[in-house]
């Protein structure tokens, strides 16, 4: 792995070492990608979303790209936001009042997008967290005997960033455009440890089901990843969470898994160590989008 953090470690720390530099790329037209991943209760939502003494990782990206921005007077830069989660295997706005389910589909690039998403245009870091809590509001959380607040769905929070050299025309101007997503995945969870019935047993299988399924992306990519270029098969179409993924997990984008493990049950803690370890074999080729 590339580094372990104990728990006497803030958030802070990971954010410097791991996170930083893909910042830089991020405002130069690179895409990238932060997950959180780990069994129920381990600290995934911690490091994410932070609590009132320990900001998260998502609010330090927020401030690094808005200081970027006011760093670099010689550029426009243009910010949009949106916020989705995938819940029981339906996609939900968080940003919108409707709870339309929302559909999958391709781009002209053939990447996959999520249908009819609003995209928030933001122009400081103030409005951009006031998204952020206000997506958070809408979230699905619950109570098990694992973890009394526990994410009963993924989460997506994207950034997608577009700027150009002021001095150059409007019309005659390279863009560099680029995407940031900060994920909160929800965590595994065996029935006999959350003692769910009923709804929060239906959110389990729903969750495990779609980890499973990326776990398989992981294995598959791990073990081929000299191949894919080749066109070599990657089941990304067995679950949504893979399919949103798929450009973040092989292809054009800095990507960075944070695991969290918790000493509650050692099982599941070898299993994510077994995880982090594939996901590291894994190539991704980011390219500057421009
Ligand atoms: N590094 C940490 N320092 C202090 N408290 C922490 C830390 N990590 C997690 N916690 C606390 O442990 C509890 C569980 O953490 P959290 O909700 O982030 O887990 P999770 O992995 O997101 O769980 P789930 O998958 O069930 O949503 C919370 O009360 C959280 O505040």
């Amino acid at each position: 792995l590339d580094r372990v953090y104990d728990k006497e470690q803030k958030t802070k720390v990971i954010f410097d070492e791991l996170i930083s530099p893909i910042m830089q790329d991020i405002m130069s037209g690179i895409n990238g990608t932060i997950f959180a991943y780990g069994q129920t209760s381990s600290g995934k939502t911690y490091t994410m979303m932070g609590d009132e003494t320990s900001p998260g990782i998502i609010s330090m990206c927020i401030k690094s790209i808005y200081n970027k921005i006011e760093n670099t007077p010689s550029r426009a830069y243009f910010v949009r936001v949106s916020y989705v989660e995938l819940y029981n295997e339906n996609i939900v706005d968080l940003l919108s009042d409707s709870k339309k389910v929302l559909a999958l589909g391709e781009n002209f690039e053939g990447d996959v997008i999520v249908k009819e998403l609003k995209e928030e245009l933001v122009q400081n870091c103030d409005d951009c967290m006031e998204l952020l809590k206000r997506g958070e509001k809408e979230r699905h959380y619950g109570s098990t005997n694992m973890n009394e607040k526990s994410s009963r769905s993924h989460v997506f929070f994207r950034v997608i960033i577009e700027s150009r050299d002021r001095d150059e025309t409007e019309g005659d101007a390279a863009f560099f455009v680029s995407q940031l997503y900060l994920i909160d995945l929800a965590g595994s969870e065996k029935l006999k440890q959350t003692g769910n019935v009923g709804q929060r047993a239906t959110e389990g299988g729903f969750i495990n089901k779609s980890l499973l399924t990326l776990s398989q992306v992981i294995s598959q990519l791990s073990s081929n990843s000299r191949f894919i270029c080749l066109g070599f098969f990657v089941s990304y179409r067995d679950s949504k969470l893979t399919r949103i993924l798929q450009n973040s997990l092989g292809g054009n984008s800095k990507t960075v898994f944070i695991c969290t493990v918790t000493p509650v049950a050692a099982d599941e803690t070898l299993s994510t160590l077994r995880f982090a370890t594939k996901v590291k074999c894994i190539k991704n080729r980011p390219v500057i989008n421009e």
